[in-house]
């Protein structure tokens, strides 16, 4: 056959390939928010980008008690709609919605982290256990942390305002608290140390942004030569890996009976290793990974908090007479922390108001998963809740557009409602931290650390915006919600603050 005719052929057939293809695909009969088409959806991808929220309450309206689904660049990604689909979500095993699966894709975890933590991710056990259990030692450590740190965050200027850059100062309070009772002092401290961690976000970010970009079969050859989290990993390790030696040579020296050894994640990582068989090596970099997970989830909602009550000072007198209630009780811990409903509420409505991101609970489907209304959701397509659209929907909150600070410790007032509206509890209604057997383990240290922040900025300033004082508006990049980067918060010190 004329090999012009063979090359005309196969131009004819490849779109009619894709066309078929498509048609036989049950994910294009999923409707779609934006344009569907192979080449229009790119278009849509971008408008994505600057329009997440708009596009994902158009979705949630027009598809709610069912799902939608939105362009990214390299995928689509399937939106359940409602608190009912939500609960539906988070009720699929494992082997057919996978959390560690969407999670490997979203971020690339073999490529951009480090392929040891992504093949045994033991951070999470260890949080969800011996951290998490041991809160009530480590929150004396946290809230001396907060302290020193927000002292140098923010300028002594007598009884005069003075003008903080917020986002970032918060920030290396969040750095220091945690990394405070992740690995302890002096390193919690060093700048250099401070430096890695906070960088390593954007470092995974842009190896994230090369992958999404590279066809399937180079991505193991590229993923290879990505140097930004490498070389995080490489400088983070010449400082942390002395230390995690020195901690498994104590754990030989003591062996079981080391009774008072340091409480901290260092600590419990090195014995989860040796109990497992591992080296010090899988420590540094589940550190590592840690500080990933923590740091900028924490410094966002923290921001966001701050930012209403700079917004509304109003609201700090009825926080400070509980706080100091709560401290003149029990002294500080974890115990006049409970007790703090009022604080609890504030940053619950914040998370509810704000959250961290537009999309939470995801899964990606292992198999072909049908749907209770009959949507079949084929083997590999990212699925999520949405979780900002869920927490500003009416049928859940009263006056959900509105920020109402006391209105889950008002809840509480009624006996049978007293767990179900705290900071950490999730619900089909309320995701900021997932749903189900994922739902954030940190969430228990998150809450006590932020509150613990708050309560010590609530003490010992006055807090407000310049200007005309309005809370300057949520920046969205695709599904991730952040404050105001820049904004800048105008704190003076009290004349009865106790520290
Ligand atoms: C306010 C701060 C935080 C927010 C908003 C947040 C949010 C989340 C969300 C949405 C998930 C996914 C859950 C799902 O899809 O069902 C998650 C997972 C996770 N978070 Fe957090 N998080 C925060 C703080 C922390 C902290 C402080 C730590 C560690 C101390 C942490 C450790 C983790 C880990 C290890 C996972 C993976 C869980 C798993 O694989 O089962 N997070 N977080």
């Amino acid at each position: 056959m004329d090999a012009r005719l063979i090359v005309y052929a196969l131009l004819l057939a490849a779109p009619l390939l894709i066309l078929v293809r498509r048609r036989m695909n049950p994910l294009y009969r999923i409707p779609a928010v934006g344009h569907s088409d192979p080449f229009l959806s790119y278009w849509s991808a971008l408008k994505f980008f600057v329009n997440a929220r708009e596009m994902l309450q158009e979705g949630y309206s027009k598809y709610r008690g069912s799902v939608f689904r939105v362009p990214l660049l390299d995928r689509w990604v399937v939106v359940v709609s409602g608190a009912a689909m939500n609960e539906q979500l988070r009720k699929y095993p494992d082997d057919q919605m996978s959390f560690i699966d969407a999670a490997e894709e979203l971020v690339q975890a073999k490529y951009t982290i480090a392929k040891q933590v992504h093949e045994n991710p033991m951070h999470i056990p260890v949080i969800r256990g011996p951290f998490t259990k041991n809160l009530a030692a480590l929150m004396p450590d946290v809230a001396d942390e907060v302290a020193s740190a927000v002292r140098d965050a923010i300028p002594d200027t007598g009884d005069e305002w003075v003008g903080v850059v917020a986002f970032p100062a918060m920030t290396r309070v969040v750095c220091r608290a945690s990394n405070r009772v992740f690995i302890g002092l002096p390193l919690c401290r060093n700048p250099e140390y401070i430096d890695i961690v906070l960088g390593y976000t954007k470092d995974v970010a842009k190896g994230r942004f090369i992958m999404t970009i590279t066809p399937i079969l180079l991505k193991p050859l590229v993923g290879r030569l990505l140097p930004w989290s490498a070389n995080a990993l490489k400088k983070f390790s010449a400082l942390v890996k002395p230390i995690v030696d020195e901690s498994f040579r104590q754990f030989e020296h003591h062996g079981k009976q080391w009774e008072d050894k340091p409480k901290n994640l260092l600590t419990w990582l090195t014995e989860e290793a040796k109990a497992t068989g591992n080296g010090p090596e899988i420590v540094v970099s589940a550190l590592l990974s840690s500080n990933f997970v923590a740091i900028h989830t924490s410094s966002i909602s923290v921001t966001h908090a701050l930012y209403h009550l700079a917004a509304c000072p109003e609201f700090a007198a009825p926080l400070r007479e509980e706080i100091e209630g709560a401290i003149r009780r029990h002294g500080w811990g974890k115990q006049a922390i409970s007790e703090m409903w009022k604080l609890d509420s504030f940053m619950r409505e914040s998370q509810r108001f704000n959250g961290t991101s537009g999309v939470s609970v995801i899964r990606k489907a292992v198999v072909d998963v049908r749907l209770a209304d009959g949507t079949v959701i084929p083997a590999g397509t990212l699925v999520g809740a949405a979780a900002d659209a869920t927490h500003w929907d009416e049928d859940n909150y009263d006056d959900a557009a509105v920020f109402s600070p006391f209105r889950f410790s008002d809840m509480r007032a009624d006996e049978g409602e007293r767990v179900k509206h705290q900071f950490v509890s999730t619900s089909p209604e309320y995701v900021p931290f997932g749903h189900g057997k994922h739902a954030c383990p940190g969430r228990f240290f998150a809450g006590n650390e932020l509150k613990t922040v708050i309560a010590h900025l609530v003490l010992n300033y006055d807090m407000k915006f310049d200007g005309d004082g309005a809370r300057p508006p949520n920046r969205w990049f695709a599904a991730a919600v952040l404050p105001n980067l820049d904004a800048k918060v105008y704190f003076r010190k009290r004349q009865a603050a106790s520290a």
